[in-house]
């Protein structure tokens, strides 16, 4: 199932389509492309290695301006459309530009999550050194993110698809990168639009880095939308 909540959004953002000359459509870009993707996986290959360079200042310098040329290459051929959120037939909201699961945006791990039996959102996930806050640790606002995220899922599975109302979290553990860990979600209860979930990153063996809990609110269009109401 493919909803549309562009309209919503539009609206809130008018100049988000991209009207620009040069512009072209999801169609070009190929929704769910695997060329999109690897471009995107070359990006964070790149940022990684931007992180990482020891190269010398004229090194750097001759590296940037190739990089521009690049840049103006794509820009000139900027979409003029979001990538459509579908819903996997689990539930599992699936977006290909998503800043956390997106496969086609760099700037994502891109997390990608299961459903237990048990409908618990399961994410193995690792972070790397672009994630870093303080000195060898993730910063605590990416872990947020991810949390944010996968609470969200939760909250979807149950059918209670909606947009963050509050996020609270407890730091217990500083977050390492570079190291293999697990995000876990579950819904917990649900009054009118309002759902809850709860969940935390972990290491493999269950300690538990970072705990949170969140209250995601169906937004009234979205309700409206889905059930036809004007
Ligand atoms: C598609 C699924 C994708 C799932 C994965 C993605 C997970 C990631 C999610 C995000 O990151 S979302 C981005 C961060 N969140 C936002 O930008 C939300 C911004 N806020 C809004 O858009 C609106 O305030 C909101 C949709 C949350 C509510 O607007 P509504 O007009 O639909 O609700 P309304 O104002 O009528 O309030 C309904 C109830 O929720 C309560 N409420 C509203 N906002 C709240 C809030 N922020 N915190 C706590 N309670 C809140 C409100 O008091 C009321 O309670 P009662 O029913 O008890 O009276």
């Amino acid at each position: 199932m493919t909803i549309e909540l562009a309209s919503a959004e539009n609206a809130e953002n008018p100049g988000s389509t991209g009207s620009a000359e040069g512009t072209t459509g999801a169609s070009a870009a190929g929704e769910g492309s695997a060329a999109l993707d690897l471009l995107a996986q070359q990006v964070r290959d790149l940022v990684d290695a931007v992180v990482l360079t020891g190269a010398p200042q004229d090194e750097i310098v001759e590296i940037t301006a190739e990089l521009a040329v690049l840049t103006d290459r794509l820009r000139a051929l900027r979409r003029t459309s979001r990538h459509p959120l579908a819903f996997d037939p689990e539930g599992v909201p699936r977006h290909a530009g998503n800043a956390v699961t997106g496969s086609a945006n760099p700037y994502a791990l891109p997390l990608v999550s299961q459903v237990t039996p048990d409908r618990t959102i399961r994410a193995e996930l690792s972070f790397r050194q672009v994630h870093e806050g303080p000195p060898t640790s993730v910063h605590g606002g990416v872990s947020a993110m991810i949390l944010d995220h996968v609470l969200g899922q939760a909250v979807a599975v149950a059918g209670g698809a909606g947009m963050t109302g509050t996020l609270t979290l407890r730091y217990v553990r500083r977050v390492p990168y570079g190291e293999p860990l697990v995000a876990t979600a579950e819904y917990v209860r649900s009054e009118g639009r309002k759902s809850w979930a709860e969940g935390r990153i972990a290491l493999p063996d269950g300690t538990p880095l970072v705990e949170a809990t969140g209250l995601f609110i169906t937004p009234r269009v979205w309700k409206e939308e889905m059930t036809g109401a004007q």
